[in-house]
Order: structure tokens, then C-alpha cells, then sequence
């Protein structure tokens, strides 16, 4: 065997064989059925604004990979004409939420009004838990910063900040705080959330004076589904980054198991780095040697959220119980479950109407382009 020089035009293995292309890269701005608005990355593209209506290709489906809002993903085969393409490859995801379904979510902007509607203490501190059960940064900004006065604002200032939390004031009428907000969200995915009425359409419609029409113009399409918990979409931001508003997230239902409960509080991770309890599963309520246990301000919110937590998971425990006679039941039975639907007949009718839903969006896509063309 000798070793000579490669032949220029001999393929070996472990050569690539396509020729150096960069992909083209994008996020998932929105999800709908079997399509995906991808958002591409805007270089070397020969059309500004690339959003593109996308499809999975069959590998990935056959792979089981999911496509979420947030992915990150290479396109291939751009129609720019038509404003469309194929997804082939989902980039490996830094994190996932569950409800609302995203992917690569940074961070969750939490907003409380200062007034109208006042803010609610234990209803605060239950979306704060809820955004700590996601591992992601919390930002919270106290809105509507017009309305109290400043040694009002102090004093929430410093009560929050007994909480662990630094708040940020934000005042869309008077402007106050936006840029500051701005230079947070940069560059990053965030969810927002908090409750009704605070001002989070207000502040989004501020951050994004231009609100894409073409998203915007997704949404309206979506709309059948914009007000489930299901539903997400992503809203580019001016200094880049996305922002995802999303309904699902209002009601903050704390599916939290009682021993994750305590690491939500950052009150408690302070104590728990200091000094520890005697027992290792202390749930820090009336255990001997309790290092948590104590008269700051949230720790009747903990034992409140803790006695839900073990309700849940008591519930979870008899869903489970009551599970398993079925199954047990079923077997004994039979298959008497199968064939309940006619499969052939389901992916027919459901192929049809993803055929639909196609031509819907791609004569949507059109009726807009026509309308920007007559703008601009
Ligand atoms: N004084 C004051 N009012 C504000 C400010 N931002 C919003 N508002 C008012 O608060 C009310 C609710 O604002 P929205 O933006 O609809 O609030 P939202 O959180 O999106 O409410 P939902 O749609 O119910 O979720 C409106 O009357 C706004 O004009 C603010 O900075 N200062
Ligand atoms: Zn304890």
C-alpha cells in the first residue's frame, strides 16, 4: 500500500460530499399544523425581511424531531419568489418549555402594574415561582410607573428586593425604562407573562413600533388558536432578539413538586448556602433544625404554594393508582380499545385539509406581498 496524493476529483470516505455551502439559518417565529414561519438570518439573502412559510422534510418526521417556536434551524431550497422552503436540520436546543411549547427560551419578562390593578403580593410571588420552575432568568419590571409616586415606588423597590429580585420601572407613557428594557431583551428569546390589564400589550406595541406586519399578519391566520395555551409566537425586537407573548402563561398553575419548591425562592437558596437543615429532606415546615424556617416575608407564600405542591402530587399519585387498575382491566379484556378510528380514512381527510390549509396560507402570503408591494 502506498500513500499518494488525493486526486483532486476522488471521493474518499470522510469527504464531504457537497461542495462548501454556508445553510441558510433561521428561528421559527410560528407554528401552524405541519408549517413553520421561519424568520431567516437576514445575510446573504436576496430578499429583505426573509420570512419564509416552511415545511418539515421527511426526514426529520421519520426521525420524530420535533419543530418548535424558538427552534433554530437550517432551510434548504428557498423559493424566494414564493416566499417558501424545507426545514432539514433543527440546531440542538439550549432549553424547552412546555407550556407555552418553545424552544431556546433565555429569559421570562414578568410585569406587574404599580397600580390599576394594584399589585397583589401573593399573586406576584405565584408567577414568580412559576417562572423560577422554568430555570430561566426572571426579569420583572413593575409597569404603569406614571401612576405612584416616587417614595411609593421605593419602598416596592426595596420590599422586592428582600425577595431577591431587582425590579425594573417602566412607564409607556412617559417612556420611562424602555431603553433600559430594550438593552435586557437584546439578542435573546424572552417570554413575557403577568396578569391582565398590567400593560403588556401596551409596552410590546412601545418595544416594537413597527410590529411586523408579516408577523403580525401570521397571527391573524392564527388566530383560531391565539387564545389556547398551546399557541406561541415569536415578535422580532428592534435591537434584535425576539419577545413571545403568550396568553398560556396568565394563569400561573404551580406544577411544582414539593421538594423542587423551595429552590424557587431565592430567600431560601440564600439560606440553604449559608446553613443547612438537619434533616436532608426537610421541607422546612415544622422539621427540628430547620434553616429556612423563619419570619421573612414569603415564607407563609412558601408554606401556602407547599400545601398546593403536595396536593398535586397526592392527586398525581391516586391519577396513577386509578391508571393502573385500567391497564390491568384492559389487558384482561383485550384489545377491545384498537380501531376505534379509521386510520386510512383519518390521515386521508387530515392530508386534505393540510393541502387546505396550504393553499390558504400561500394565497394569504400572496394577498400580503401585494399589499406591501402597494405600500412601497
Ligand atoms: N398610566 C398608565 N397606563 C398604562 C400604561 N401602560 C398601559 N396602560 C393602560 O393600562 C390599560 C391596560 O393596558 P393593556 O396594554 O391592554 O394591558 P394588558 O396587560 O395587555 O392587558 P390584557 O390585554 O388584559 O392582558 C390600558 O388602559 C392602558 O392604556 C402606563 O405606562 N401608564
Ligand atoms: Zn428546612
Amino acid at each position: 500500500m502506498s500513500f499518494e496524493a488525493k486526486d483532486s476529483d476522488q471521493v474518499l470516505a470522510g469527504d464531504r460530499l457537497y461542495p462548501n455551502f454556508e445553510p441558510l439559518q433561521g428561528t421559527v417565529v410560528a407554528v401552524q399544523a405541519n408549517y413553520y414561519w421561519v424568520r431567516l438570518q437576514e445575510t446573504e439573502t436576496p430578499i429583505s425581511s426573509p420570512l419564509l412559510l416552511c415545511t418539515r422534510r421527511t426526514r426529520l418526521k421519520k426521525m420524530g424531531q420535533r419543530v418548535m417556536v424558538g427552534d433554530r434551524v437550517y432551510v434548504e431550497e428557498p423559493d424566494w419568489a414564493g416566499r417558501r422552503g424545507a426545514i432539514s436540520h433543527v440546531l440542538p436546543r439550549q432549553s424547552e418549555l412546555d407550556r407555552p411549547p418553545m424552544a431556546n427560551a433565555d429569559q421570562i419578562l414578568l410585569v406587574f402594574a404599580l397600580a390599576e390593578p394594584e399589585i397583589e403580593p401573593y399573586q406576584l410571588s405565584r408567577f414568580l415561582v412559576k417562572a423560577e420552575s422554568t430555570d430561566l432568568e426572571v426579569c420583572l419590571c413593575l409597569s404603569k410607573s406614571d401612576l405612584v409616586p416616587i417614595d411609593e415606588q421605593a419602598r416596592w423597590r426595596d420590599r422586592i428586593s428582600t425577595w431577591g429580585y431587582e425590579v425594573t420601572f417602566l412607564s409607556v407613557h412617559q417612556g420611562k425604562g424602555i431603553a433600559e428594557l430594550n438593552q435586557r431583551l437584546s439578542h435573546k428569546i424572552t417570554v413575557a407573562s403577568g396578569p391582565s390589564g398590567v400593560g403588556k400589550s401596551s409596552l410590546i406595541n412601545h418595544l416594537i413600533p413597527s410590529v411586523d406586519v408579516r408577523v403580525n399578519a401570521v397571527s391573524g391566520k392564527l388566530a383560531k388558536g391565539r387564545h389556547t395555551t398551546r399557541h406561541v409566537e415569536l415578535f422580532e425586537l428592534p435591537l434584535s432578539g425576539f419577545l413571545a407573548d403568550t396568553p398560556g402563561f396568565n394563569q400561573p398553575d404551580l406544577f411544582i413538586a414539593p421538594q423542587d419548591l423551595a429552590s424557587c425562592f431565592p430567600e431560601i437558596r440564600h439560606r440553604l448556602a449559608e446553613a443547612t437543615c438537619q434533616f436532608n429532606d426537610c421541607w422546612h415546615r415544622d422539621e427540628p433544625g430547620c434553616a429556612v424556617r423563619g419570619d421573612w416575608e414569603r415564607y407563609e407564600h412558601y408554606l401556602s404554594f407547599l400545601d398546593d405542591a403536595i396536593a398535586y402530587q397526592t392527586h398525581l399519585n391516586q391519577q396513577s393508582d386509578r391508571d393502573d387498575v385500567l391497564k390491568l382491566k384492559t389487558k384482561r379484556k383485550g384489545a377491545q380499545y384498537e380501531a376505534r378510528l379509521d386510520p386510512k380514512k383519518y390521515r386521508q381527510e387530515s392530508r386534505r385539509m393540510q393541502q387546505q390549509s396550504l393553499q390558504k396560507l400561500t394565497d394569504d402570503m400572496k394577498n400580503l406581498m401585494e399589499n406591501e408591494d402597494n405600500e412601497g
